[in-house]
């Protein structure tokens, strides 16, 4: 419960319509427990009137207003009385309903508001939390919590608190005018009530845990479904049909099992609500036609405690599962907490310094290692790399290349040694700054589900014009083909897209990265899937593009079209050759057998 306590500043966001909706609730349940008073006094008339009939004397408590309305009717010819009466306990019901509905549109739509609330609080939060959060929380499990936790605190805020409310209040009501009017037949007829509560209590945690457990299965189900289809190529072209056939049956079967399992409990769960609530109701006929049978007058609380009884069976029935939604929404929240209070281990400089950053770069005997691995990808790592130069990176898979670039754009922050830009220490540049002025090409090319013109302008602020998508993706090499798609730059890519070939999504990531035209440019390892021809295009574009900005080029393989002004051999976390396409090959190792394998490659070729 005490998780739940972070929510409570949307119930002060909210405040008037949350107070509104309680007034709502409360002048619901008011009309209500008015009716069974004015049905009580009608039906001692009605017994007044019968044959043999006993005028009632008795001093019946009402409520104020019900005893004006019976100083009003009581004047009145019979027939009249018990139309008038009639009418009222039907302007009652209507005036019950209006109020009930008014309270759900306040109550319910505030839920709705605070879980819009919650779901951006969240959705800003994974914004701000850095890549190493990424990769050490599984993307089932932050979808899970903006989604389906969102969703469980929301019953909490809204139906939960509605429940409640209206079943304090209403048995509240019905409690003051029972007693009032029969303490000891309300005693009896009430007794039933709390095992009833308590029942439905234990009984929906077993349904809850039954279902949690089918929801669990049904997502193993549909995982295993999913793969299957996204996988199909290799499971038929490793002829392992059957196998994935068996795993998909003993999924399912386990399925089946627990989904019948918990329609047997709610198959048992409902008949036995409605048998203990006519228990109560058998109870007030039974004991209440007893005393009845004694003294006639009291026929007409008889009727009005059956009413209450029935009344007040929905609100008990439903204060176990407000306790069972309660329950849910502080597991969920604080779920929701864990993530809310993880601080990013990536801040931003508090600095308003916004000096352009076009080169200098230095990493000074950095080292770092990935947390989650243990793994030392940067080892005592010092490079100097002066404004305009372009560097290639080189070095076998692994060797820590990607690590470089990533260290560069504050994914990560060093364990030692700094990594400067014209002097300045990373740490100490804005981030959003430090990101603009950089151009990554990352390895793993991603699109969204927009249009390829969308996806080129994404790191723009503002709309760029056509001409400048078109020459983003032109120097790109990727105008032409766009054009040959259905649709040109209008085409929808990504997942509910065309589907593009590997080379074709590198080179629009290529013209996303260009298009922002910053002073630094990182490119890394994103010409893998493009073939020789369209490789040779884009290096000769970016020759002419790069111009006096300073770039990083990551790859496997040796560009001799751009001339660089210095390549770095990286070999398990430090560098082991330095200097220029000359001088690389006059030391005759990693490089110059590279280059000798390459170029006898193009020669066969
Ligand atoms: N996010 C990560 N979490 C843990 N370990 C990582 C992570 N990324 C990379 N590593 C490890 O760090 C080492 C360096 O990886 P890095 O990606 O920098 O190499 P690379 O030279 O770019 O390789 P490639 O050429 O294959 O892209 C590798 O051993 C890799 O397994």
């Amino acid at each position: 419960m005490k998780q739940l306590s972070t929510v409570h500043k949307y119930f002060w966001k909210y405040r008037y319509r949350f107070s509104i909706g309680i007034i709502f609730v409360v002048l619901s349940n008011y009309f209500a427990v008015l009716a069974p008073e004015i049905t009580g006094y009608v039906v001692n008339k009605v017994q007044e009137h019968l044959p043999g009939g006993k005028p009632v004397h008795g001093k019946e408590s009402y409520n104020g207003i019900v005893m004006l309305f019976i100083k009003w009717v009581q004047q009145m010819d019979f027939a009249k009385l018990v139309l008038i009466c009639s009418i009222t306990i039907l302007v009652l019901a209507l005036l019950r309903g209006f109020f009930m509905f008014v309270m759900r549109q306040t109550l319910i739509v505030m839920s709705r508001h605070i879980e819009y609330d919650m779901k951006n609080e969240v959705y800003t939060h994974y914004q701000k939390l850095d890549a190493g959060f990424f990769k050490s929380h599984r993307t089932g499990d932050l979808m899970n919590r903006i989604a389906e936790d969102v969703s469980r605190v929301r019953m909490y805020t809204g139906p939960a608190i509605m429940y409640f409310v209206n079943l304090v209040s209403l048995i509240g009501m019905c409690m003051v005018n029972m007693f009032s009017k029969d303490l000891n037949l309300s005693l009896i007829v009430l007794s039933p009530l709390p095992l009833l509560a308590i029942t439905i209590y234990f009984v929906n945690i077993t349904i809850h845990r039954k279902s949690e457990r089918v929801q669990s299965l049904l997502s193993d189900l549909t995982t295993n479904a999913q793969e299957s289809y996204s996988g199909v190529r290799v499971i038929k072209s490793f002829v392992q049909e059957n196998a994935m056939l068996r795993f998909f049956k003993n999924n399912s079967e386990a399925y089946r099992k627990n989904a019948v399992g918990l329609a047997k409990t709610e198959a048992i769960y409902f008949p036995s609500m409605t048998l203990l609530v006519g228990l109560s109701t058998l109870l007030t006929i039974f004991i209440g036609g007893k005393m009845a049978i004694d003294d006639p007058q009291k026929v007409g609380i008889i009727v009005e405690f059956v009413i209450y009884i029935n009344m007040l069976t929905w609100p008990v029935t439903a204060i176990g599962s407000v306790a069972s939604i309660i329950q849910r929404a502080a597991a969920s929240q604080k779920r929701l907490n864990e993530f809310l209070h993880t601080e990013p281990a990536i801040k931003s400089a508090d600095s308003k310094d916004e000096t352009p950053l076009s080169g200098n770069i230095v990493f000074d005997n950095v080292s770092f290692t990935y947390f989650n691995t243990g793994i030392k990808a940067l080892k005592n790592f010092s490079l100097s790399i002066k404004e305009g130069e372009k560097v290639l990176i080189l070095g076998r898979t692994g060797s820590g290349k990607s690590t470089l670039a990533q260290l560069l754009l504050r994914f990560y922050d060093p364990d030692e040694g700094n990594i400067t830009i014209g002097g300045k220490d990373l740490r100490a540049i804005p981030l959003q700054h430090l990101r603009d002025n950089i151009s990554f090409v990352p390895q793993d090319v991603f699109l969204f589900s927009d249009t390829v013109s969308r996806n080129i302008a994404f790191g723009l602020t503002t709309d760029p014009s056509e001409e400048k998508i078109y020459k983003a993706a032109q120097n790109a090499a990727i105008h032409n083909e766009i054009n040959g798609l259905q649709n040109g730059y209008a085409t929808m890519v990504g997942e509910r897209g065309v589907t593009l070939s590997g080379g074709q999504k590198q080179r629009i990531s290529i013209a996303r990265a260009l298009i922002k035209d910053p002073d630094i440019m990182i490119f890394d390892d994103c010409l893998s899937a493009v073939d020789a021809k369209t490789e040779n295009q884009i290096i000769n574009n970016l020759y002419t593009i790069l111009g006096k900005r300073t770039a990083i080029l990551i790859t496997h393989r040796i560009f001799t079209v751009l001339k660089f002004d210095q390549v770095i051999i990286i070999e398990d976390g430090s560098i082991i050759e330095q200097g220029t396409h000359e001088e690389l090959l006059a030391l005759n190792g990693y490089y110059a057998e590279l280059y000798q394998i390459q170029t006898n490659q193009e020669t066969i070729s």
